[in-house]
């Protein structure tokens, strides 16, 4: 049984130093680099002038940035920006103004999220409704820590810690152990079910079962490609049919909308909440933003939204301070007005809706704050933090919880190593080497606690998700597996079903031989490679010819060096050649370069290979692991690069390894093994590992 205050008290310590752990990451980068170094980092694009202002959805204020036309306009460099990203946009840092602009945080400018991503320009909504958007001189866009998503775990944790005891549900109760789950007799487990989809699997169907039986909580453990979004769409429908409202949550936009895609030719009431840019366009017509502007109401709102753009082209036009002012106040009023129609559509619009989809972040939004659910259904759970799940359990207080995924892949990264306190985080401007040597102070502190007698409080790890803690409360007995999965071929499904599912798991008839010789479409040459599912090329009898460097970051010795940037990192140069040969067979074959992935866990291999393949086979994907997770391919070639004499796999021991010039990087961040198994899941026909048996074996 777990303390239900401890366990709220010990997880804001953890995400409290979490936090710290990311803004210090932040703070020093933005602080001890360079702009043109950032920018060559991915984190931040120079030399931009707005092109365009208008007012967005909710009636913020949206920019468009393009390089200014004094440099000569064009493609904006390569940069990391994503949609969904927080930057702050500013006055770019001129000569000595430069060190002390870049330090002060609060002078940074406006802050917003970046809403587009184009080749030409970058859009941010702002977050400040009457911010004061930089006009003179050139701009700059930089990326900045997300506090937004620990400010509502905090939220939702404090909210947990504070609760009296006759204030928890059942559910809350089974969640902490506190009681069992209720027992389901055999009947309810054996009801007789109207299939929508007849052509579920037995594990599939069992799973469904067990999940409409069960009172408080079901766990289902989904290996990959064993149709886990398949059966959860099946179980909505059931759901919906015993006249019950789901709330169906995922830790990012992606799994959601995934959700959405697959729901949406069933012609369930549903709608999507979350920002319309963050979703993927064929789920756009769900989205409640969208749904508002359809609706009848939608020409009432439309007319102040005119009215707000036309007053925000002027303010751009004034220079008189007092006529400013005064815009900026009818503006005010104008958005006021705006969001009590918008208001009033969407809580007609929700309350119409029998499912609703967001992100595990955004189910704690002021949209669900009077929504009342019978289920809470989160997809890839293991991938989200525990205190992510407890947004919509708290935000609701459904009775009951049905989590899908699978605790054997990838969990959430975690920055702060599960340092109690946060205590680690300089001073501002300190210089990187005390933050490392202050993490291995704490680090080290924590270690004497723990072997002096483990405390309760001790036991709880940021990284320890909910799925995996019940599991350990509960035992299987809140679990079902599924257990065919439609993705591998037989050989290659061998090796992850027997290290992480106990050999539980079967390959479909449908997959269990599939080769890339009979790839559809293709007339695929028969070869060595198009005729094995699974290849290893040992490199370990090379008698060195193959062993690693570690990439040196020199920012002075030139561009040639330019990938180093991102990471102090491996390179494997004659894995990459042995890559780059094994895929020109491949595609000399009749394989696409669209139906290969690479896969590398160093950011310098992955830079080098992305030089060797990229332009040659147009449309291979590349990735680290943390990408590549979850999306499969026919064919998968793993570059392990680790090779030295010590037989050294220390990708972890990077993790924290910050040295003045070098930027960290989540590539770097995942051990072997990790790499390996997750790789391992990904191709339907075909593994290729490239790799020094005794370096990595060992
Ligand atoms: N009962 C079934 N019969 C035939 N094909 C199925 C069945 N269940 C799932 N599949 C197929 O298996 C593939 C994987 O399904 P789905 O995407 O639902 O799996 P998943 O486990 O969620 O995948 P991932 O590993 O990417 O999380 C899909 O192509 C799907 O059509």
């Amino acid at each position: 049984m777990t303390d239900i205050p401890t366990f709220a008290t010990s997880q804001l310590s953890l995400l409290s130093a979490e936090l710290q752990a990311e803004l210090t990451e932040t703070q020093l980068l933005t602080s001890t680099h360079a702009p043109s170094i950032l920018q060559r980092a991915g984190l931040a694009v120079l030399n931009l002038h707005i092109s365009s202002q208008r007012t967005g959805l909710g009636g913020k204020t949206v920019l468009e940035l393009s390089l200014d036309p004094a440099v000569g306009g064009g493609e904006l460099p390569e940069h990391g920006l994503r949609v969904g990203d927080i930057v702050g946009v500013a006055e770019q840092p001129r000569g000595a103004e430069r060190k002390k602009e870049r330090e002060g945080m609060e002078s940074r400018g406006v802050e917003g999220v970046v809403t587009k991503v184009h080749r030409e320009n970058v859009t941010v909504a702002l977050d400040k409704e009457d911010a004061d958007v930089p006009t003179g001189g050139k701009l700059w866009l930089v990326k900045l820590a997300n506090d937004v998503t620990w400010k509502r775990l905090n939220q939702t944790m404090t909210k947990l810690q504070k609760m009296q005891p006759s204030e928890h549900s059942s559910l809350t109760q089974v969640l902490f152990g506190q009681s069992s789950p209720t027992p389901m007799s055999k009947d309810e487990l054996n009801a007789k079910v109207k299939w929508h989809d007849p052509s579920l699997n037995d594990s599939q169907q069992d799973a469904i079962r067990f999940a409409l039986a069960s009172r408080e909580v079901a766990l289902i453990h989904g290996p990959p490609g064993t149709g886990k979004t398949h059966t959860l769409i099946e179980l909505i429908l059931q759901l919906l049919d015993r006249k019950q409202r789901i709330l169906v949550c995922g830790p990012s936009n992606i799994s959601v909308d995934n959700i959405v895609e697959r729901l949406s030719p069933h012609k369930v009431p549903m709608v999507r909440l979350g920002h319309p840019a963050r979703l993927l366009p064929g789920v756009l017509n769900h989205s409640l933003e969208v749904l508002t502007k359809t609706s009848e109401a939608a020409a009432i709102v439309q007319d102040i939204r005119g009215e707000m753009d036309a007053k925000q082209a002027s303010i751009r036009k004034t220079r008189n301070g007092r006529e400013r002012k005064a815009i900026y106040g009818e503006m005010r009023e104008l958005r006021k007005e705006y969001r009590q129609r918008e208001g009033r559509v969407v809580s007609d619009l929700l309350k119409q809706s029998k499912v609703v989809l967001s992100t595990l972040h955004g189910a704690g939004g002021f949209h669900l704050k009077n929504e009342q659910f019978d289920v809470v259904l989160v997809d890839e759970a293991s991938q989200a933090l525990e205190a992510q799940c407890w947004i919509p359990v708290l935000a609701t207080g459904a009775p009951k919880l049905v989590l899908a995924g699978d605790h054997l892949q990838l969990p959430p990264t975690i920055k702060s190593l599960n340092v109690k306190e946060a205590k680690a985080t300089p001073k501002k401007g300190a210089n990187v080497d005390e933050v490392a040597d202050g993490v291995a102070k704490v680090k080290v502190k924590n270690e004497e606690k723990s072997e002096k007698g483990k405390t309760k409080e001790d036991d709880i790890k940021l990284e320890t998700t909910l799925f995996d803690r019940l599991l350990t409360l509960h035992g299987n007995k809140i679990k079902r597996m599924l257990t065919t999965q439609y993705r591998m071929h037989e050989t290659i499904m061998e090796f992850p079903s027997c290290a992480l599912y106990d050999s539980k798991l079967i390959a479909a008839d449908a997959v269990k031989a599939r080769l890339l010789k009979d790839l559809p479409g293709g007339d695929i040459t028969e070869t060595e490679d198009t005729t094995e599912p699974l290849i290893f090329f040992d490199t370990s009898a090379s008698n060195g010819d193959f062993r690693e460097k570690t990439e040196d970051n020199d920012e002075s010795s030139g561009p040639k060096k330019k990938s180093s940037l991102l990471a102090e990192s491996k390179v494997n140069e004659h894995e990459a050649a042995l890559v780059a040969l094994h895929v020109g067979n491949l595609v000399e074959t009749g394989v696409k370069p669209e139906d290969i992935a690479v896969v590398t866990p160093y950011n310098g291999q992955l830079a080098l290979l992305s030089q060797l393949l990229k332009e040659r086979f147009v449309g291979i994907e590349l990735g680290s692991v943390d990408g590549f997770q979850g999306r499969e391919k026919e064919a998968v070639v793993v570059s392990l690069v680790r090779s030295n004499e010590e037989g050294e796999v220390g990708f972890l021991g990077e993790k924290r390894r910050l040295n003045g010039d070098s930027i960290p990087s989540p590539c770097s961040c995942r051990d072997a093994d990790e790499v390996f198994l997750v790789a391992m899941t990904r191709p339907k026909r075909h593994l290729c590992v490239i790799g020094d048996s005794e370096t990595v074996g060992r």
